[in-house]
């Protein structure tokens, strides 16, 4: 059973040589694709990505509650959700890796939890990514040289479409990532007592520089930097511990009414 999944962004849509394909049935339907099982340096990991193979799923309609639901019916403790993200700020430039550490929620319309009721829990979202995740994956970056910020606020907005101007300003006051599909990812990660990490790669200055940005280049940029991924997930995942010290599953201690 894989104890560690990855749920891969755009320009991400595979990471291994699957040794087995699982098509899973979820309370919420389909995942995505059917669920890749493979081995990243000897480590055994699920694979979903998140767009589909053949990106058919825009950010708005992922089946997210169905991706998440998968990979804990097959043993996931971790998720490690790849994402491509514009920058808000100069400094963090294209081609550079991100380790989030916190988020605000521009979505709108959503499916944002699994407890819709009789069953009611409020889930503590304060720091809403495992630390031990975060730890290894940001001296990974670093070791491997790649340019990494070991925090970073995102914004997710609702999309498909990108934003304006005036939104881009205004999410530059507060946040330096951008993107469509954070939320409610982590979120539902959470709720199940899962730890989840995001790696994004910045692939654009979103709409605020010179030129506005684009899927064409996102897609682009994110082919160019995919090798830094690849090389985080083979350097950093035999780095993760069997056994989680971090508390994420403790979240739902005290959350339920
Ligand atoms: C292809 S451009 C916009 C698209 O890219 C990002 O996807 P992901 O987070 O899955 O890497 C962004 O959130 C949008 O969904
Ligand atoms: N500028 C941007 N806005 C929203 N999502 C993105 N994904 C990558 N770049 C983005």
């Amino acid at each position: 059973m894989p104890k560690i999944g990855i749920i891969g962004g755009s320009g991400v849509y595979g990471v291994f040589e699957p040794k087995e394909t699982i098509k899973v049935h979820t309370p919420y339907g389909r995942p995505s694709a059917p669920v890749e099982i493979g081995e990243v340096e000897g480590v055994e990991v699920a694979f979903i990505p998140r767009h589909g193979k053949n990106h058919e799923f825009p950010p708005h309609e992922v089946p997210y509650r169905a991706n998440i639901w998968a990979l804990h019916e097959l043993g996931v403790e971790r998720v490690i959700g790849i994402t491509a993200v514009g920058s808000l700020r100069e400094e963090y430039k294209p081609g550079d890796i991100v380790i989030t550490d916190q988020f605000i929620d521009f979505t709108k319309k959503r499916e944002y939890t699994f407890y819709n009721g009789p069953r009611v829990a409020h889930i503590s979202m304060a720091d809403p990514f495992c630390p031990e995740m975060r730890k290894i994956f940001y001296e990974t970056a670093k070791e491997l040289n790649f340019e990494v910020h070991e925090k970073g606020t995102y914004v997710c907005i609702e999309g498909p479409r990108f934003s304006t101007r005036a939104e881009s300003a205004m999410f530059r006051q507060f946040a330096h990532i951008i993107g469509m599909t954070l939320v409610p990812e982590v979120v539902l990660a959470r709720e199940l007592g899962m730890c989840y990490v995001n790696i994004a790669t910045i692939t654009d200055y979103d709409v605020w520089a010179d030129k506005p940005v684009d899927a064409q280049e996102v897609l682009r940029v994110m082919k160019e930097n995919n090798y830094k991924v690849q090389e985080i997930l083979k350097k950093g995942i035999p780095r993760i511990p069997e056994e989680r010290k971090c508390g994420c599953a403790d979240v739902l201690k005290n959350a339920f009414v």
